[in-house]
């Protein structure tokens, strides 16, 4: 099976377990459109130029995911001869779900404070909104830095950006593994990516 016939098939079994296009964009980190074709296959309809990433085989292996860390790390360090260093950080704030191991790590790593994001898409309620879990450490007055997996639109980093800013705190910069857009900065925060796809044609 090709990744690609895997995706078909992934998007399908999730809707038959009832799940909407929009839940399974979300899910598959793809666009709606790129699921409405996934699920059709419509005749003559094109497939729209979307990007998947599957980085299961890291993330499914504590050890390759604490050497994905450790990179994302390592880049922030030898980027920082320049600019912001690390002592002048306080927390690593995770964005759920991905995000979370990766911040953990670095946070470990680093002897820092560890701070969970819950995106507004990932609440249940009615209106959903964003908040910060309070499992872990809380963010007012400290300087973080932001850990996602994949950058999309950028809609979730900006959402996180403007909670943290409300609490009281800095957004120091994003780090995260891939950026599918080539977003360099979001609401005035750099976003600085191990991985960036640009599109040629
Ligand atoms: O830039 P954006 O368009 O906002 O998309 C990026 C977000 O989408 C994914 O989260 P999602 O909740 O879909 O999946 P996850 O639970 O695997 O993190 C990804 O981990 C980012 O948080």
């Amino acid at each position: 099976m090709t990744a690609l016939e895997e995706l078909i098939t992934k998007a399908k079994a999730l809707q038959v377990e009832g799940q909407t296009p929009g839940q399974i964009s979300d899910q598959l980190g793809l666009s709606m459109e790129t699921v409405t074709w996934l699920l059709t296959q419509q005749k003559g309809m094109e497939a729209p130029k979307d990007v998947h990433i599957d980085w299961t085989a890291v993330g499914s292996h504590g050890a390759l995911l604490s050497d994905m860390a450790m990179m994302m790390l390592k880049r922030f360090l030898y980027m920082s001869e320049e600019g912001c260093a690390a002592s002048e950080i306080d927390a690593v704030v995770g964005i759920a779900s991905s995000g979370v191991p990766l911040a953990t790590l670095i946070a470990a790593e680093e002897g820092l404070k560890l701070a969970v994001y819950l995106p507004a898409k990932h609440s249940g309620s009615e209106t959903p909104t964003g908040s910060l879990s309070g499992t872990f450490s809380t963010i007012t007055g400290q300087r973080c830095i932001i850990i996602d997996d994949v950058v999309t639109t950028g809609t979730t980093l900006s959402e996180a950006i403007q909670f943290i800013r409300r609490h009281g705190a800095t957004p120091v910069a994003v780090w995260s593994l891939f950026d599918k857009r080539g977003v360099r900065e979001v609401d005035g925060v750099p976003v600085h990516s191990l991985f960036v796809v640009s599109r040629l044609g």
